[in-house]
């Protein structure tokens, strides 16, 4: 992708966007209707968004990338040809996502992941509320009203919905690990060894998993499973290059900024789900009362409203409560603040918070850079889209994996506190990795231990 010749152009190019209804459809169904798409993105409160192909794309390299996407997004939408009466929710929108670590290289799997990629669909529908909207978007210094008009027409005549249920999982038919059990509680100890010491506090370590699927990846299947079991998660998928897909369904919100208010959140620290009611209220009364818990949460809550301190006023906490998910349980703080600043301003402010990365910031990153034997890519990053006016969504990529054809890669961690035990955190990252196995296995027999936890590799 090359971002550059599009923004360099800025001055004389336009961008002209041209929005029609559509008949109803769910998010499956357009994606099954109309293919492989670049950009996916729905969240519990906000309709599902699907690009497809590139009116403009934005890419940018290091720790300045926030501030770089968004200058040459601004250069794109700035004065949009728009009907005045075009609805709201099919506004123009960038789609995308960031790299976790600056220097991110985007080689080996991560092939095709630039350190900060955004596209401003061709096509993009959007969908939710019992209304499907079709906009096309065209950028450049030949943009044409006519050309817009005509894609409009050709996508509404083959738009017939395919709401077909999905098709059974494909199965797994092997698993390899990046991270050895026994590596896994050498890093463990030589990261609390380093809290202990003085040197950080707190530091996120994560895994990946090599899974080989027995069929082909299907990203509508994916979605629509994702979509029945998280419906409270923020799903994604995202093809900056048209390659590989990097998809989840994550529980954090990193932040979303709806004209002047900020809504973000903290959430770290987890348990599993219990076999029975009983079981289950006795793990979330442990997840509260426990100081190892507390500990490992609050400083994300504290963190995050330092990290606020510069954008944004009128800093608001919540109370605290646990947050239920398939087969997690996590404590979560609710913040919310009032802000002008751009969404980009405020994801650059908040990345990565320590239930990420961990605190210090710098330290903790220098751990993980030291410990991790894989490549994050873009795991734990900003994944999300923002507007015109700087109104957007981001959430941090987490129970998320790449996929393309037959091969997927997971990605999972968990927060390292002075006291963490080794296999109690391994048990924990087994099943933060449940969210995308159960999207493909048949039976939940995968021949791993990632549903229960045990057992080595
Ligand atoms: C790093 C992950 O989760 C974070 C979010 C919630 C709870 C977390 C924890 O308890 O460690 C992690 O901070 C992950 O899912 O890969």
């Amino acid at each position: 992708m090359d971002s550059r010749e599009g923004i360099a152009r800025a001055d004389t190019a336009r961008l002209v966007s041209r929005t029609v209804r559509l008949p109803d459809a769910s998010l499956t169904g357009v994606l099954r209707t109309l293919g492989r798409p670049n950009a996916v993105w729905t969240a519990p409160d906000e309709p599902g968004v699907v690009g497809y192909g590139a009116a403009a794309q934005v890419t940018a390299d290091g720790a300045e990338r926030f501030g770089a996407v968004r200058e040459r997004a601004d250069d794109v939408l700035a004065s949009p040809d728009r009907p005045a009466d075009a609805p709201a929710v099919a506004r123009p929108r960038f789609l995308g996502g960031f790299a976790f670590h600056d220097g991110h290289a985007g080689t080996g799997p991560w092939d095709g992941f630039p350190t900060a990629a955004f596209v401003l669909p061709h096509v993009q529908v959007v969908t939710g509320a019992g209304e499907t909207w079709l906009t096309v978007n065209a950028h450049g210094e030949n943009a044409s009203e006519s050309a817009v008009e005509r894609t409009l027409r050709d996508v509404t005549e083959r738009f017939a919905p395919d709401e077909r249920a999905a098709a059974s999982p494909p199965g797994v038919v092997a698993t390899e690990r990046t991270t050895s059990r026994a590596e896994w509680r050498e890093q463990v100890r030589a990261a609390t060894g380093r809290i202990r010491s003085g040197e950080l506090e707190k530091v996120v370590l994560a895994q990946a998993l090599d899974v080989t699927l027995a069929g082909a990846f299907s990203l509508p299947d994916a979605m629509a499973r994702l979509g029945d079991t998280y419906p409270s998660c923020f799903r994604f998928a995202l093809r900056p290059t048209n390659g590989a897909a990097f998809f989840g369904a994550s529980p954090e919100r990193l932040v979303t900024r709806d004209g002047d208010a900020l809504r973000t959140g903290a959430l770290a620290a987890t348990v599993g789900r219990g076999g029975t009611p009983d079981e289950d209220q006795q793990l979330a009364a442990d997840l509260r009362s426990s100081s190892k818990y507390r500990h490992e949460h609050e400083v994300v809550a504290e963190r995050i409203r330092d990290q606020l301190a510069d954008v944004a006023t009128a800093v608001e906490t919540g109370e605290r409560r646990v947050r239920k998910l398939e087969t997690v349980q996590h404590l979560f703080t609710p913040i919310t603040a009032s802000s002008d600043a751009h969404v980009l301003t405020l994801v650059e402010a908040l990345h990565p918070t320590p239930a990420v990365g961990g605190l210090p910031p710098d330290a903790a990153l220098r751990v993980i850079r030291e410990t991790e034997t894989f490549d994050r890519g873009w795991y734990a990053a900003p994944v999300g889209w923002f507007d015109r006016s700087g109104d957007g969504t981001f959430a941090v990529a987490l129970r998320s994996a790449l996929a393309d054809e037959t091969r997927v890669r997971p990605f999972a961690g968990a927060g390292i506190v002075a006291d963490s035990d080794p296999d109690t955190e391994w048990d924990e990252v087994q099943l933060k990795y449940r969210p995308i196995l159960d999207v493909f296995e048949d039976d939940g027999d995968d021949g791993t231990d990632a549903r229960s936890g045990g057992g080595d590799a």
